[in-house]
């Protein structure tokens, strides 16, 4: 069978410039524009690459960044006091904090400290809490971009069997829950699940979380299914790769987002979406 390509980058710029269209209504409207800080600590040389994509998409989409880079060596108090002084902030609307923090930072004490209003991670246990109950709030964004994703593409969820590969809290688990809230049957496969493959296999629609270059071939892949890969991984010679060998599972799968081009650019787009909805409910 022909394997569809979700073309996540392609839908990417199609709502990017409809959020654009929102920033610049907005704007004329308040007299600001919205406000994302971007707080990254250390030199890790992945993390400054996704947030220079950020404050790119920022900038094109009319949303004004602020970011500031922390040493590796800041002190946990200096970090919650900067999420202090961006919670009072008034032209600031959103408060992203990269991860993955130094291991002398508690990341839940980080993620606790922003406030909720301007979590456009969709991190903190409030939002969470909301999402599970399926209250409105703002939405982790790699999960929310994968649903769009779906949505775009007219796939089905109601009854559909979908089996999440992970169980990180910032993809795996509030993937599993969105499926849920679409009323797909969601199981989710970690590292002591001793049949995944089998378990993967059996599903309708796969999301790929785990971070393996290639683990996920065509003996995970039922034919037909739906595979979305949200491992995205460097190789030695530069080049990105996801956790889905795309040439094993080409003509097994229904459907497949690529790496690069798939999950990544609508991670992106939610971030955007998430920064314009805070500063609208911040300034109703
Ligand atoms: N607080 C926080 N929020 C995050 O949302 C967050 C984070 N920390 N830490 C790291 C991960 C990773 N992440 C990506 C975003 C975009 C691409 C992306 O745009 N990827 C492009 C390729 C980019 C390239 O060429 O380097 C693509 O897949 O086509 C990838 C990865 C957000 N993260």
């Amino acid at each position: 069978m022909e394997t569809v390509r979700l073309d996540g980058k392609a839908l990417a710029a199609k709502k990017r410039e409809s959020i654009r269209e929102g920033v610049e209504k907005f704007t004329a409207k308040s007299g600001f524009a919205p406000g994302l800080a971007v707080i990254i600590v250390g030199d890790n040389p992945a993390s400054h690459s996704y947030v220079r994509g950020k404050e790119k998409a920022c900038e094109k989409a009319g949303i004004l960044s602020e970011k500031q880079h922390l040493s590796a060596d800041v002190s946990e108090k200096e970090l919650l006091d900067m999420i202090g002084h961006y919670n009072e902030a008034p032209h600031i609307h959103g408060i992203l904090v990269q991860l993955p923090l130094p291991d002398h930072i508690s990341e839940s004490k980080v993620i606790e400290q922003i406030s909720a209003d301007k979590d456009v991670d969709g991190f903190h246990p409030i939002s969470v809490g909301r999402m599970v109950t399926g209250q409105k709030t703002l939405l982790p964004c790699t999960p929310a971009g994968i649903m769009e994703i779906l949505k775009a593409y007219d796939i089905t969820l109601s009854g559909k069997n979908a089996v999440v590969l992970g169980r990180s809290n910032i993809v795996g688990k509030p993937m599993a829950q969105l499926l849920l809230n679409e009323h797909a049957t969601v199981t989710v496969c970690h590292s002591r699940t001793p049949n995944m493959k089998d378990l993967a296999k059996s599903a309708d629609i796969v999301i790929s979380a785990i971070g393996k270059p290639g683990l996920v071939d065509d003996t995970y892949i039922k034919e037909g299914a739906v595979v979305i890969d949200v491992g995205i991984s460097r190789l030695e010679d530069g080049t990105l790769t996801g956790d889905v060998d795309e040439a094993a599972v080409q003509g097994q799968a229904g459907h497949l987002t690529p790496v690069p081009g798939g999950v990544g650019p609508m991670t992106i787009t939610m971030l955007l979406a998430n920064t314009l909805q805070a500063a609208e409910e911040q300034t109703a």
